[in-house]
């Protein structure tokens, strides 16, 4: 059997370009005892990919949903489908990774997904959906009535965040980068309100669409646009710090932490960053409730999938540059 695999070949440095990465082909071994062999089926393309730390050389990493094409291991069946974490790559051999090592993401049988897509274990049902789940709920405590703002709005994360903070009775604003994106997460997702960064002036529609201020803001871009959404918070404000994405691409990386004490003097605010990973004890919790507000139709998602391996690297670029609606999915 041959793996194909995307191979970093230099680190990324600005904007990542077709030159970092190499497709090489790997002949795989037997399967061995305790071993299986698993097919990707959907590969996940996320933002952490283009600054989390991979070595050059390495496979470039990120999750996938596979099917178990040969197992030799009493703990997956040959047909079974898995998430697992074995980067770009369209053939895998490797051991049923049973407990959850630290900041580790979990690896597990994917059950009861009735008629949804398969997909779904690597957006809305898995790592993003959960990321949405905890980091609003646990850090910005949202109460009914109060006002949120989510930025990068109509991604995986923003799109799922907005809804929650719907279900639980709060107006909510979206910061987007397109009027296509805007339109969805309104009058599809029921936010209130949204404005594109790109051509509006973010403070004084900020302050058009929030005269009250804001309570909660779900950070996943990070950068100006961030500290000017903070600027219009109220007193005991919350702050969720999920991602920084506008700052992941520059050249000269990032070493001062801009300051805005100011205005959590005046304003009692709280600021929190977090990781998923510190939620894997929680993790089916999670996925349990997402999954029945999905069945509830309390809780709608889109995906863009680009198929063909080859692809992949594309894929990437796209997210990067905003193309995507909803979650990034590659299908193998
Ligand atoms: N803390 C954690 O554990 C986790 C954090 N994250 C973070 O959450 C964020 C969202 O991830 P995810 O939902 O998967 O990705 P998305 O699906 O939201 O895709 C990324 C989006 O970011 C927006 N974007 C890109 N560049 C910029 C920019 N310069 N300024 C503003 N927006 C930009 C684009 O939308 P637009 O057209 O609107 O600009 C793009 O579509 C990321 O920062 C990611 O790193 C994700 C998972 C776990
Ligand atoms: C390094 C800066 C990351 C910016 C925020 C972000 O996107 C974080 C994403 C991580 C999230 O906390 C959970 C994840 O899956 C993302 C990181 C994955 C880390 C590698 C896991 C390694 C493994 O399971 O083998």
């Amino acid at each position: 059997m041959k793996a194909k695999k995307f191979v970093l070949k230099q680190q990324f440095v600005g904007f990542p370009k077709y030159s970092d990465v190499e497709i090489m082909e790997e002949e795989l071994p037997p399967v061995t005892d305790g071993e299986f062999l698993a097919e990707a089926v959907f590969i996940s393309i996320d933002p952490f990919i283009r600054i989390h730390p991979q070595e050059v050389g390495n496979v470039v990493m990120g999750q996938q949903v596979a099917r178990i094409l040969e197992s030799k291991s009493e703990h997956y069946a040959v047909g079974n489908y898995i998430v697992g974490f074995f980067g770009w790559r369209t053939h895998t051999i490797s051991t049923p990774q049973l407990i959850t090592p630290d900041h580790r993401l979990p690896e597990y049988l994917i059950k009861d997904m009735d008629d949804l897509p398969l997909s779904l274990p690597l957006g809305i049902l898995g790592m993003p959906g959960n990321t949405a789940y905890f980091g609003f709920l646990d850090i910005c405590k949202p109460k009914e009535g109060e006002t949120v703002v989510v930025s990068g709005a109509a991604g995986t994360v923003g799109s799922h965040v907005g809804q929650i903070a719907k279900i639980k009775g709060c107006k909510v604003i979206g910061i987007v980068g397109s009027e296509s994106k805007g339109k969805w997460i309104t009058e599809e997702l029921g936010f209130n309100y949204y404005i594109n960064y790109k051509n509006q002036n973010l403070k004084e529609e900020l302050i058009k669409c929030a005269p009250e201020g804001i309570d909660c803001y779900f950070d996943n871009i990070g950068g100006d646009l961030s500290s000017t959404i903070i600027s219009t918070m109220k007193r005991f404000g919350r702050i969720s710090v999920c991602g920084f994405i506008s700052q992941y691409n520059l050249e000269s990386g990032f070493d001062k932490a801009p300051a805005l004490q100011g205005y959590f003097v005046s304003n009692c605010l709280q600021m929190q960053g977090y990781s998923a990973l510190l939620f894997v004890p929680r993790w089916h919790e999670g996925i349990a409730q997402n999954l029945k507000w999905i069945k509830e139709k309390k809780l709608k998602y889109r995906e863009t999938i680009i198929e063909g391996f080859e692809n992949t690297f594309q894929a990437f670029l796209d997210l990067l540059s905003g193309k995507n609606i909803g979650k990034t999915i590659v299908k193998v």
